[in-house]
């Protein structure tokens, strides 16, 4: 049986201010008014103690019911207008629109990426194109571009070169930290569709936001850019190989799009951090000490 309606202060309203304005079917009375129902959950999910009698009173105190456009508004003289409410109750409506916002931009971000996942399976509809996605993985994995620095560091016979890679160093493993302690804190799951195959990972590397190898590709192609003087048509490249690893990830079902959309942005960052805090001779004489003694 349904409960009575109450107005503001709990009190129960009068039959005529109860009936005057909502109809079976019409959104307001939750008569098929699937509308209404969305609003409802809305209010409800942001407070879970509030039963529904209070939702609708909520629903019908809004800015929107005011105006009269809402179909709860009254219609007879004898009807006062709704209590003014508290300052927090009136902002309730805002967050729930921000949480529809969200929830519809994550149905949209599980439906594309399941879409675009056209490489997760030597089965799926691009499953030839797996060998040449797992080529790109490996040209993003932190491992090659962490060895081939160390490398180039011990090999390197100028200053110039060697404060270059010690900062790309820095970059690597401050990107490396970062996507652990952001993986580990949101611990989002890979995609179902996703085949946890890759090559020498981490613990936090079940989880998929943000994807390491969008950020690491953003940061070195910032990097590459700014500190490798390169033709035009090799600076292009780097930015495609940076927009197409970020790509492959989604296609190879690793990650959904805002795993790599959000790796894509910490990792250009990530750069302007090193950039702000660009390591030298002189203001870390520490670091580059092991060269001074040769
Ligand atoms: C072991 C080292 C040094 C790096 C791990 C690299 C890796 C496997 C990152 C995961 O990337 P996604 O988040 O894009 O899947």
């Amino acid at each position: 049986m349904p409960s009575p309606r109450r107005n503001t202060e709990g009190r129960p309203l009068s039959a005529s201010a109860s009936s005057s304005s909502s109809s079976p079917g019409s959104p307001a009375h939750g008569g098929g008014g699937a509308g209404r129902f969305e609003f409802q959950s809305l209010l409800s999910s942001r407070a879970p103690g509030v039963d529904s009698t209070c939702a609708r009173l909520r629903a019908s105190e809004s800015p929107v019911y005011r105006r009269g456009s809402f179909p709860l508004a009254g219609t007879g003289p004898s009807q006062a207008p709704p209590p003014a409410l508290p300052e927090d109750d009136r902002m309730d409506l805002n967050p729930s629109f921000l949480g529809i916002a969200l929830r519809s931009l994550l149905a949209i971000d599980l439906w594309l990426s399941k879409k675009l996942g056209v490489c997760a399976g030597e089965n799926s509809s691009w499953g030839s194109m797996r060998p040449l996605m797992k080529l790109l993985e490996i040209s993003g994995h932190g491992i090659p571009w962490l060895l081939g620095t160390l490398y180039g560091l011990f090999r390197s016979d100028s200053w110039a070169g060697r404060e270059v890679l010690m900062n790309l160093l820095f970059a690597l493993l401050l990107d490396l930290l970062l996507v652990t302690v952001i993986k580990a804190l949101v611990r989002r799951r890979r995609p179902a569709h996703n085949q946890m195959d890759m090559f020498v990972t981490l613990s936090v590397d079940k989880y998929s936001f943000p994807s390491g190898h969008a950020s690491r590709a953003a940061l070195m192609s910032r990097f590459i850019l700014n500190h490798l003087v390169l033709a035009i048509p090799l600076r292009v490249l780097t930015v495609l190989w940076a927009f197409i690893v970020g790509l492959s990830r989604v296609m190879l079902g690793r990650h959904n799009v805002t795993d790599v959309a959000f790796g894509f942005f910490l990792g250009y960052m990530q750069y302007s951090i090193v950039d702000y805090c660009w390591l030298s001779p002189h203001n870390a004489p520490a670091l580059f000490v092991l060269w001074n003694q040769q």
